[in-house]
Formats: C-alpha cells, sequence, structure tokens
C-alpha cells in the first residue's frame, strides 16, 4: 500500500486528486493521512468526497474512510478502469448542496478513462466556475487543447453554469478510450496572436456582461493587446458573474479568471482577470502557474519525456511532483532559475 501524506506542501485537494488518479491507473492501493491539512476547514469537503466516489466508480475500489470531514482515506482499486458512461454530482455528497468544482472532479477520472480500453462518457455536475480551481473555459480552451497535443482525444460540452454557493453547473466530457500519450515540448511561447473571452452571467441583467468584456477590452487595447471579448447571458440555477480570458500565443495558451461576487463591480471583475493576464504576458513563459501544476500527471504517463517553461514555480507544482514521485512513474527535475520542469517517465513501471 503506497502511503501519502496529504499534509505535504500545499497540503490541499490536489494531493487527494491526483493520489486517486494514479491508484486507478496503477491499480495500486494507497493510503492518504491528514487530508487537506494544510486548509482552514481540513478532511475530504463535498467536491472531494465526489472525486472520491469517482475514482471509486471507475475502478470498483474498495474504500474506508470515504465520508465528509474524514482525514484518512483508504483506497484499494478492484479492477483495471472501466470505460463507459457515468454521472458524478458535487451535490450528493453533501445534504443541502454544493458547489464544489466539477472540473476538478472530471480532471480526476480523465487520464484514468483515457488510458482504459473503450470511450467513455462522464455527466458532472456541480459548481463550474469556483475560485481557486479551473473554470470551466479553462478546462474546454486551455487544459484539453494541450492536453490533446499529447495525444488525449476529449471534448467537453457545458449545460449548465454553476456559481458559488448554488452548484447547478453541468458538463458532459466525452472522451476516446486507448490512448497513448506522447511527451510535451513548450519552452517557447512565440508571438501573442490574441486574446480571446467570454464574459458571463447567469439571471442578472445583461449589462453586466457587456460591462465586463468592455472593461477587459479597454484594458487589454491600452496595453496594445489583440482582444475579443464576448458577452453572454446564459443559464443557470442562480445569480453568477465572471470572466474567462484566454491568452493565445503562437506554440501556447494560457488562462486568467476572475469570479464576481456582490459588492464587487463588474469592472473590478474585469480588471483583476486582466491584470493577471498582463503579468503573466510581461514574462517569457508559454506556461501559466495553473497549467504548471495540471500538466505534470499527463507528461508523466506519458511514454516520452516532456519539458516546459513555467512562469511562477508554485507550491501546487512542487507538491504535485512530490505526489506523482510517490508513485515511481516519473523523474520530475524542476529547474527554479530558469523556470524549467522536466519530466521523465519512468517506463519500466508497471501500469496495469
Ligand atoms: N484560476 C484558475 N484557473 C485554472 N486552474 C486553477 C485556477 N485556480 C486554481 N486552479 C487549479 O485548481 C487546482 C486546485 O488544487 P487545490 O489543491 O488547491 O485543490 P482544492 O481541492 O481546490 O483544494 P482546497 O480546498 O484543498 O484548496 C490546482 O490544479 C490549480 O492549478
Amino acid at each position: 500500500m503506497i502511503e501519502i501524506d496529504g499534509s505535504y506542501g500545499e497540503g490541499g485537494g490536489q494531493v487527494l486528486r491526483t493520489s486517486l488518479s494514479l491508484a486507478a491507473i496503477t491499480g495500486k492501493a494507497i493510503r492518504i493521512q491528514k487530508i487537506r491539512a494544510g486548509r482552514q476547514k481540513p478532511g475530504l469537503a463535498a467536491q472531494h468526497l465526489t472525486a472520491v466516489r469517482a475514482a471509486a466508480a471507475i475502478c470498483q475500489a474498495e474504500m474506508r474512510g470515504d465520508a465528509l470531514g474524514s482525514t484518512m482515506l483508504e483506497f484499494v482499486p478492484g479492477s483495471p478502469v472501466q470505460a463507459g458512461e457515468y454521472t458524478f454530482d458535487v451535490s450528493d455528497a453533501r445534504e443541502g448542496g454544493s458547489a464544489g468544482a466539477l472540473t476538478l472532479v472530471l480532471q480526476t477520472v480523465l487520464l484514468p478513462l483515457a488510458l482504459a480500453a473503450g470511450d467513455s462518457l462522464v455527466t458532472l455536475r456541480g459548481g463550474t466556475q469556483v475560485p481557486f480551481s479551473p473554470p470551466f473555459s479553462y478546462i474546454e480552451k486551455v487544459y484539453l487543447p494541450i492536453v490533446s497535443r499529447m495525444g488525449l482525444q476529449a471534448s467537453v460540452k457545458l449545460n449548465a453554469w454553476g456559481w458559488y454557493p448554488q452548484g447547478g453547473g453541468e458538463v458532459e466530457l466525452r472522451l476516446v478510450g486507448d490512448r497513448t500519450l506522447t511527451g510535451i515540448d513548450l519552452l517557447e511561447r512565440g508571438a501573442l496572436r490574441q486574446v480571446r473571452g467570454v464574459a458571463v452571467v447567469t439571471q442578472l441583467p445583461s449589462h453586466i456582461p457587456d460591462r465586463m468584456a468592455h472593461r477587459a477590452e479597454n484594458i487589454l487595447h491600452e496595453a496594445n493587446l489583440k482582444a475579443n471579448i464576448t458577452p453572454l447571458r446564459e443559464r443557470g440555477i442562480a445569480p453568477g458573474a465572471g470572466i474567462v480570458l484566454i491568452a493565445e500565443y503562437q506554440n501556447s495558451l494560457a488562462g486568467f479568471s476572475a469570479v464576481g461576487r456582490q459588492g464587487l463591480p463588474a469592472e473590478k471583475v474585469a480588471q483583476l482577470a486582466c491584470e493577471e493576464l498582463l503579468d503573466f504576458h510581461e514574462k517569457v513563459a508559454p506556461v501559466d502557474v495553473h497549467l504548471a501544476d495540471q500538466l505534470l500527471l499527463p507528461a508523466a504517463l506519458a511514454s516520452s519525456a516532456s519539458q516546459y517553461r513555467v512562469a511562477e514555480i508554485s507550491t501546487h507544482l512542487t507538491t504535485n511532483a512530490w505526489v506523482i514521485q510517490q508513485f515511481g512513474l516519473a523523474e520530475i527535475t524542476i529547474n527554479e532559475s530558469e523556470k524549467i520542469v522536466a519530466i521523465a517517465p519512468n517506463l519500466m513501471s508497471n501500469l496495469s
């Protein structure tokens, strides 16, 4: 049984989710202690418990500690990952519902299902635009396109947007199975082609997305960037507002976002996302701070080496690298001065 210290480094939900994906893929049993010890309210929250149940469903795992608030989980896969049709709803994990990020549940099962024999259709319900997690558009326009270059074949469809605290978003993920991933080389991003984005609301008046889009375009045009932001009024069970900006470089994609809340003017929401984008654009790296940690897992599972230059070395990145190394799947080196992450998969490690 592989023992994982959930308090290591960042001590957040990602230690758990990466461990779950790798347990499902390798068929190895895991025990995680001190789950989310680095967070104000440690233990499994609704999103994490949903990810646990999702990972268990695809490999028929037996578990101990799979309850809300639990700081320990034992997870023993019972079969190779089974492709197929699944539905995972974050609000099932807690009475009264939850807006836990469905995108993080999606990332937990994505690679296990992509490597399994057969195609899959996964319906996910929960939050699609939750602070401190990838918004839906980031998954659709940054993460999946980049991982597709490594051989993944997946598409997502958004049926409803979901915001904190009500959730209620829905996404369908379609996956071609039996994929073999190859490494990625992302050291130079090339010139910026354009910035595209959406300024979206549900159950709020149309002047709000208009103001967000207008402000974002103005800020970006002032910085001499070509920008096209689409204002959208969409379906959702509760009010919500947010903006996602995608910077499209010749060789890379990067995403920046902000979620609105009561008392925060639409223009300020736009400004927050633009500031992140401009800060990234000033640097030379092709890989934004979030993709930096999210690319480690596909790179470790690839049949060839990867290297990429990141804008920032976060504790999410160093922690995720540590988790992956606990499974002996890859050698990961992070060059602090060059900000280059190198992943050499250990091809001798026995994937089930
Ligand atoms: N704005 C964003 N855009 C894209 N990805 C993001 C964004 N914010 C956070 N992420 C990603 O979401 C993940 C969050 O991991 P983290 O360990 O913080 O998990 P969590 O389950 O949300 O945890 P916790 O409640 O424990 O903080 C990381 O992969 C991070 O890169």
